[in-house]
């Protein structure tokens, strides 16, 4: 297990290893002991989700949950290839308000330590793109928010592309308008 460290202090990069052979390869996508062993030390992981993404240029997000039912991820690629983001929207943090961007891929394994307190949302660079995440609380419909996904700075690998957005996304706040209720 491989972790890198981004620009902002608590977003991470894992690399787990991949055991190669004739027939493909194996790897644990997730320890807990390993991770420790390397370190890293994270909160129970109660929920997993899976989205599946047709178009190339699908963008979700930015999202977050509210306390009391914030999550943290940790974020990987099933199939295809996507740039994810985190961008810091806790009260008075150092970082507040910057982002992180990595390409999670089938190819690379790479993975996204996104703790609670994070906007969090990705763009696919590849059509049928699937993304797999373990969440530290449960989903609260309540609770759930959205932050306008070009409200933030962040660079997007556009490259021509339209972005395909859900209704709720089109039409979220920005960060500019926002009040961050990670106090
Ligand atoms: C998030 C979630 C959604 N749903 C239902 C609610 C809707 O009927 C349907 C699609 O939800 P939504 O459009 O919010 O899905 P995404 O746009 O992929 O949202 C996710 O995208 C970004 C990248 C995230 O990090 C969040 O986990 C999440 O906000 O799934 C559930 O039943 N459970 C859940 O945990």
């Amino acid at each position: 297990m491989q972790i890198s460290e981004t620009a902002i202090a608590d977003v991470k990069i894992l690399t787990p290893a991949r055991f190669g052979d004739h027939r493909g390869f194996f790897s644990e996508s997730w320890n807990r002991t390993t991770l420790a062993d390397a370190g890293l030390t994270l909160p129970d992981f109660v929920q997993d989700n899976h989205s599946l993404s047709h178009d190339r240029g699908t963008v979700r997000g930015l999202h977050f949950q509210a306390p009391p039912h914030a999550q943290g991820k940790l974020v990987r690629c099933g199939r295809g290839a996507m740039f994810d983001v985190a961008v810091d929207i806790r009260a008075g943090s150092p970082t507040y308000g910057q982002w992180v961007g990595e390409e999670l891929s089938y190819k690379n394994g790479r993975q996204l330590w996104i703790p609670a307190g994070f906007l969090h949302g990705f763009m696919t660079l590849e059509p049928d793109t699937e993304i797999i995440y373990k969440c530290t609380d449960h989903y609260a419909p309540e609770c759930d928010r959205a932050v306008a996904w070009d409200s933030c700075g962040i660079d997007w690998p556009l490259e021509g592309v339209t972005p395909i957005l859900s209704e709720k996304d089109a039409s979220a706040p920005a960060l500019a308008d926002f009040t961050t209720p990670y106090q």
